[in-house]
């Protein structure tokens, strides 16, 4: 079920790269997109004529796809402020309390992430940047699977930490209630959130970026999601900004003989549980670890009732890789860069210099994966498919934009002006040479 690889079988199987759109994809979902669409399609095609036919028709869209995909047939997309705010009394005051512990740290890991306009005289006049927030964001909480509150802290406390002014939030209705999951709406109201959606997939990122009759159109979607979510983020950049691609999960761990057996095999485990296409890898030189491991998965495997997911997780796109010594683990999880690398080992210190390309660390066992995925701090939203060689995870530097700022002095303007009109000349842009020698 966690099968060993070598390093070499390894690169042309669990760990090689391609483009999302190139995903091995399960037979099955291949079948049930047929199914859906009345014709054999790629997930990205499936997800291109989503995009196109809400675009197009905008809620009939919108109404059609959530009916096919999600089972609803809704009258208004929009959540009730009075439903958000009263799904607070759904949640015990024990989850309300962890919530509010998870919101606490991510919004004092985020107050201190140094972000700033800055100004400076030394060109003549003042130059600078103004760091400005985006108006209007939309994020996209996951819910297919299973529904994710933590992931409405993980990205609308760093909005609001970066004075984002409207927020508004989407996810996909429960089959069973018809609408979004009381916990995500807990999530929101804990937070003061009440502009939220029940859409969900790539219909939820065309009704975000295009805009439709009942849902204004954002300025930059956020948020991590399934292989349709994420491909739909790709599709409709530059009609409107996105964070990164945070598609399924993703983790590696680098381990050795120190490492606890039990603790590495539930770390892989959590991650995996989250999709058929989730990624959990092992890379160690003990063999005698992987064999643990391999007995530890399996004795836990029998986690609630996740086990078909989990099962085509591990065979997909997960294993254990017997490797060489750490630095040959080192140089694998940089060319794979996943969303989390875990390094169980015993100078996680020392082994961490050697990393280049991941979303997140997680340093020795004390520091373990779950707890970033809901309490530490940092986002757990995060880059995967690779994109963690230039992507980061989500950030308050994701919420704001720079805006140039030029107040020149008289002086300088005469100083500089003669350099532009000779550009512009070079250029042959005689009315901008123009706009500066009127100046002369
Ligand atoms: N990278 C990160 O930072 C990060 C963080 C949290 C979660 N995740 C990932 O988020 C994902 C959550 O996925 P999920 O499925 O639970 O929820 P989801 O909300 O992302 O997707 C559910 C939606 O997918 C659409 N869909 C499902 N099957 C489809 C099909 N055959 N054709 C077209 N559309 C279809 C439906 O509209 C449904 O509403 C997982 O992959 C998880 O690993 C990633
Ligand atoms: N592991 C996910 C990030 O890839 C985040 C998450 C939310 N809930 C549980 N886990
Ligand atoms: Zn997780």
């Amino acid at each position: 079920m966690f099968k060993q690889y070598s390093p070499q079988t390894a690169q042309e199987t669990i760990l090689k790269r391609v483009p999302m759109d190139e995903f091995d994809v399960p037979e099955k979902l291949l079948d049930s997109i047929a199914a859906l669409f009345g014709e054999r399609l790629t997930p990205d095609q499936a997800v291109a004529r989503i995009l196109r036919e809400v675009r197009q028709e905008g809620d009939a869209a919108l109404r059609r796809w959530t009916q096919k995909l999600d089972g609803q047939s809704p009258d208004s997309f929009r959540v009730p402020e009075e439903d958000v705010r009263a799904a607070l009394q759904s949640l015990s005051d024990e989850e309300l309390n962890a919530l509010q512990l998870a919101a606490d740290r991510i919004r004092r890991f985020h107050q201190a992430q140094p972000v700033t306009s800055w100004f400076t005289n030394a060109l003549g006049g003042t130059l600078g940047q103004f760091m400005r927030p985006i108006r209007r964001v939309g994020l996209y909480i996951p819910g297919g699977t299973a529904p994710l509150p933590s992931s409405v802290l993980m990205s609308a406390v760093i909005a609001q930490v970066a004075g984002v002014k409207e927020i508004a939030i989407v996810a996909p209705p429960q089959k069973q209630t018809g609408t979004i999951h009381p916990s995500i709406l807990a999530a929101a109201a804990l937070i003061g959130i009440t502009e939220v959606y029940a859409i969900g997939g790539a219909q939820a990122i065309a009704a975000l970026a295009f805009g439709t009759e009942s849902i204004p159109r954002v300025d930059k979607i956020y948020g991590p999601g399934n292989l349709f979510v994420a491909l739909a983020k790709r599709q409709v950049f530059g009609t409107v900004g996105i964070d990164s691609v945070a598609g399924p999960t993703e983790t590696v761990v680098i381990a050795d003989e120190s490492a606890n057996p039990a603790w590495v095999a539930a770390d892989l485990l959590a991650q995996a549980e989250h999709d058929v296409l989730a990624s959990a890898i092992l890379l160690t030189p003990s063999e005698s670890l992987i064999k643990k491991v391999q007995e530890e998965v399996v004795k836990q495997y029998n986690v609630r009732d996740r086990n078909e997911i989990l099962e085509a997780s591990l065979q997909n796109r997960s294993g254990a890789v017997l490797v060489k010594d750490l630095q040959q683990a080192a140089d694998l999880a940089n060319q794979y860069a996943p969303e989390h690398l875990c390094l169980s080992v015993s100078d996680p210190w020392q082994l961490s210099q050697e990393i280049y390309a991941a979303g997140g660390i997680f340093m020795g066992e004390n520091s373990f994966e779950v707890l970033g995925d809901y309490v530490a701090g940092p986002s757990h939203v995060m880059p995967t498919g690779g994109s963690a060689r230039f992507n980061s995870p989500l950030n308050v530097l994701d919420f704001v934009h720079v805006v140039s700022l030029v107040a020149l002095d008289p002086q300088t303007t005469r100083q500089i002006a003669p350099a532009a009109a000779i550009i512009a000349e070079t250029e042959g842009l005689d009315a901008h040479a123009n706009a500066a020698k009127v100046r002369l």
